[in-house]
């Protein structure tokens, strides 16, 4: 087949002898100055959030909104009169050692060219306001900070700095009088405490929340709403493991905060506190303190890395003369007496190390409040048991001496679960109490987690003010190269070898691998997107996961890693010059690539810090940390030189495959499309041929590769369901949603060329395409306009399109004035809600689920949509996964192939 496209029609899409990005482009500079400023802002925004009023449940008040700022500006912000300052954005715990605190800021919508387009999907696709809920919620994040309580005066500052108190509404909006109304939802013994000082300093009431059913509603909305939120912790081995959101119940909740709460939790609102220990975090932190000198606690926690707690501690060994107790099962390495050592030892204190102190302090608290648990969830028959409260501090040998001792005394019936925001239970619970935010029944698929990289903001250290613009982000990523490699180093998980029997031995962790005060926690900032959907052509939801690779296959993990990393340079390129090679864009890519590697050297020493990983997390956070430093879309020129280059050749491509029969012209086709999937310029691989060749010369190679069978051919299967076989036609698939991938060839010559077919057949085509950049991937907003390019080539693509309502403009324009009165099927482009390369199906966007209602064909294309992801997905309707193996080792591991095999999987509905 390789003479379809001919060498003239390939050679003007030449990117060999490509030249550095256009440089000075304006449009591109506009875009990102107003994201940038209009980023800052938090306020509460109206326009296309279609935000109604409810009776129960207060919302914006939109009534008299007006355009403030001048009318020309792209992004005008807008005011709310009549908006009142009291929906809930802050709450606190103020405790004994730490205030935590929950915010949530508000997402501006940004009205867009694509709003025309959304506008006209959401009539189309019958797409009505707050779709399967009776009231919107509000699209926007939460955050998650800690103070020391000491410094209460930084914590203070911070909520003054964001204005916080007042609703999130800044002072723009009012008059600059303090709201002597607002109030603010608090729990904790300093809610009490220090509630005159809140009055004083911002003018604000706190209201007060009882602790322990904070605990519980923070509780359970995690284990409800997050995906990621819970995981065993044993011999250094993290597990998340998924709760049944409709199989809670019940469960020993244990706080571990500076005293223990103990809980035995039967439902919401449904829980009674019924034991506690006052040997908790303030007793390490305060024995520790007095014992050791130490100045904070990371520090203390840091000594104990170092520590051997037999030197302090009198082991079963030391009574025994160094042999096991074996009647009762103890080993000789057991403790018998915490501290026991030193009542013979003709010791001071200044005679032991403070590492051996804080280890077995450690040790001793940690065992104590895990054998406490077990024996308070044998009370009450739980065999679950969750410990949060920042005692524990995602430290992987408090965990696993927890772990260990529960285990223990349990004979291994009852288990001991961690949660992932730890600390944060009661101020989220605090949050959630208000019931102005509408958060309550938020789902799983609602809420995405990111981890920027402003420290501050994942509420990394305890610190002041957030670092609040770009520039300031930038400079803690240069003074971090500065400082060393340290900076996002993790508490290290080395794991801590036990007897087997009553205790643990010497942690084998001397202390190598040490987390630095700036150490971020393991939280991000958790992204509410109400309008996130689960995709409903999903087979079996609950058990769809969307990576292919599990990653926690070490050398999985660090062969991407390297991958990644080995990668940046370029793309650091791509994303400089596409911000026309400023001294601020390399600053900015600079920081970029150092933000990123940052996260990955985290993630490479402690893959589970941010929940479940897998390579589609990967590669989303490389795409969202490029936009954090407001590189929007580095290879937008690239995109865009591709494009117009395949749109050259597209007629004469057209006019080939229309002088071909139908099985020839669907087997071209098909071809067309893999073969075309090889403009990828996230492939190590492809980048370097593109360096060594012309593209036809590439195109050539790439063709070649075509001949049948591909590597995975079910080329036959879904030509028969597509044509039928002799005379029997089968009727056509009513609507396919085709994912599409890359910009240029591959979309151009590869799936337009496709869905026109499905067209002609009489099938209505969806393009489903990101809803933000990636790679060179095309976005939903750019499709409409290369639709609407091809469209002047061809007759059934501009019915279509038109049909689709993306050429309106088109059809007023056409010779003698009139409308066509089209009859064709429609062809309609519709957003992800990804901006990724990969694609997880539990999260896309409304109106992706909404055009699934009536699809029975889905066809998902290229390495990131259906191999790294969805490669074993099922859906309720037919699938056909295309795409080249750009990747030697995937190939090898995935079908034992080699890279530019081509993956051809046909499965009918199930
Ligand atoms: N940076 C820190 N400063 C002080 N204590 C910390 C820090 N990080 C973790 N901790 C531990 O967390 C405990 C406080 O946990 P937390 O859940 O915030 O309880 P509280 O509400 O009682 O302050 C402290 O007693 C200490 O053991
Ligand atoms: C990022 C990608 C998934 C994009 O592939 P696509 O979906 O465009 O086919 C792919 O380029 C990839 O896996 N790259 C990393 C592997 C490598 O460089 O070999
Ligand atoms: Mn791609």
């Amino acid at each position: 087949m390789a003479g379809v496209v001919d060498d003239k029609i390939l050679g003007i899409i030449d990117i060999k002898d490509k030249e550095t990005e256009e440089n000075n482009n304006s449009i591109q500079n506009t875009l990102v100055k107003e994201e940038g400023s209009q980023g800052e802002k938090e306020m509460a925004h109206a326009a296309g959030n279609s935000i109604h009023r409810s009776g129960s449940r207060p919302q914006l008040d939109v009534s008299k909104a007006e355009i403030q700022s001048n009318v020309e500006e792209k992004y005008p912000t807008i005011l709310l009169p009549n908006q009142s300052d009291d929906i809930s954005h802050l709450a606190l715990d103020i405790g004994g050692s730490l205030i935590k605190l929950v915010y949530f800021s508000r997402r501006e919508h940004h009205q867009s060219a694509n709003d025309k387009r959304k506008k006209s999907m959401k009539e189309r696709l019958g797409i009505s306001n707050g779709n399967r809920r009776s009231y919107p919620i509000l699209g926007g994040r939460l955050h998650f900070v800690k103070f020391e309580t000491s410094k209460i005066n930084e914590c203070l500052d911070f909520i003054y700095s964001k204005q916080l108190h007042r609703g999130g509404l800044e002072s723009r909006y009012s008059d600059g009088v303090t709201n002597q109304n607002a109030i603010i939802k608090a729990t904790g013994g300093g809610a009490y405490k220090f509630a005159d000082l809140f009055k004083e300093r911002l003018g604000v009431s706190l209201d007060k929340e009882d602790e322990m059913s904070c605990l519980v509603a923070g509780a359970n909305f995690l284990l409800k709403a997050i995906r990621h939120e819970a995981f065993t912790h044993m011999e250094g081995h993290k597990e998340f493991v998924q709760i049944d959101p409709n199989d809670m119940f019940p469960f020993l909740l244990v706080n571990i905060g500076s005293g223990v709460s103990m809980i035995k939790v039967d439902g919401d609102g449904k829980f009674e506190r019924v034991s506690g220990t006052n040997v908790g975090g303030g007793t390490y932190w305060g024995l520790g303190k007095l014992l050791t000198k130490c100045k904070s606690f990371d520090e203390l926690l840091e000594l104990s890395q170092k520590g051997d707690n037999r030197t302090i501690d009198m082991l079963v060994g030391d009574i025994y003369g160094g042999m096991d107790y074996n009647k009762i099962g103890l080993s000789a390495s057991t403790i018998a007496s915490s501290f026991g050592k030193a009542i013979s030892d003709k010791k001071e204190l200044e005679d032991y190390r403070p590492e051996d102190i804080s280890l077995s302090l450690l040790r001793m608290i940690s065992y104590n409040i895990g054998q406490i648990s077990y024996l308070t969830a044998l009370r009450f028959g739980l065999k679950r048991i969750f410990f949060g409260g920042f005692f524990i501090r995602g430290h992987a040998y408090t965990m696993d001496t927890i772990s260990f001792a529960v285990q223990f005394w349990s004979k291994g019936a009852a288990q001991a679960m961690f949660l992932r925001h730890e600390g944060f239970l009661g101020a989220l619970g605090a949050f959630m109490s208000s019931e102005r935010h509408g958060l309550d029944d938020l789902m799983v698929h609602q809420l995405v987690e990111r981890f920027p990289m402003g420290a501050p903001y994942t509420g990394g250290k305890i610190h002041g003010p957030p670092l609040g613009d770009l520039n300031e982000k930038i400079s803690w990523m240069e003074k971090f190269l500065q400082k060393g490699t340290e900076i996002t180093a993790p508490v290290p998980m080395i794991p801590p070898g036990t007897t087997g029997l009553g205790g643990f031995e010497v942690p084998l962790s001397k202390g190598s691998a040490l987390r630095s005060d700036a150490s971020a926690l393991n939280v991000g900032v958790l992204h509410l997107v109400p309008t996130l959907e689960v995709f409903p052509l999903l087979a079996d939801p609950k058990s769809y996961e969307p990576n292919t690779i599990d990653l926690s296959d070490h050398g999985e993990l660090e062969y991407w890693f390297t991958i990644l990393s080995e990668h940046l340079p370029d793309l650091v390129d791509k994303a400089v010059a596409s911000e026309g090679g400023t001294d601020d864009a390399k600053r900015r890519g600079d920081a970029f690539a150092r933000a990123f590697s940052a996260h990955l050297a985290r993630l490479m020493q402690e893959p589970a810090a941010y929940g479940k990983l897998g390579l589609a997390n990967l590669l989303e956070m490389r795409e969202e940390c490029l936009r954090e430093f407001l590189f929007v879309d580095a290879y937008r020129s690239i995109k865009q030189r591709e494009n117009e280059a395949s749109l050259a050749v597209l007629p004469d491509l057209l006019m080939e495959l229309d002088s071909m029969d139908e099985e020839t012209r669907l087997l071209t086709l098909i071809e067309g499309v893999l073969a075309a999937n090889i403009f990828d310029w996230g492939s190590r691989a492809c980048v370097e041929l593109y360096h060594k060749g012309t593209i036809i010369e590439i195109y050539r190679m790439s063709r070649n590769k075509m001949r049948r069978p591909w590597r995975v051919d079910d080329f036959d299967a879904f030509k028969e369901r597509m044509l039928g076989t002799g005379d029997k036609k089968p009727p056509p698939h009513r609507r396919a949603l085709l994912f599409v991938d890359n910009s240029g060839a591959d979309i151009v010559l590869g799936m337009l060329p496709l869905a026109r077919e499905l067209l002609r057949l009489g099938t209505e085509v969806v393009l489903v395409a990101n809803s933000l950049p990636a790679l060179n991937d095309v976005t939903a907003m750019e499709l409409p306009d290369i639709v609407a390019e091809a469209a002047k080539h061809c007759d059934i693509l501009r019915r279509a399109a038109e049909a689709g309502g993306l050429l309106e403009d088109a059809m007023i324009n056409t010779l003698d004035g009139s409308k066509e009165n089209s009859s064709s099927v429609p062809l309609m482009v519709v957003e992800n809600g990804c901006g990724s390369p990969c694609i997880d199906l539990r999260q896309v966007s409304s109106e992706l689920a909404a055009a699934a209602k009536d699809a029975d064909l889905i066809i998902l294309e290229g390495m990131g949509r259906a191999l790294h992801t969805n490669l074993n997905a099922r859906f309720q309707c037919d699938a056909l996964k295309l795409a080249m193996v750009k990747n030697q080792r995937l190939a090898e591991k995935l079908m034992k192939g080699n890279i530019y095999d081509c993956i051809c999987k046909y499965e009918p509905a199930i």
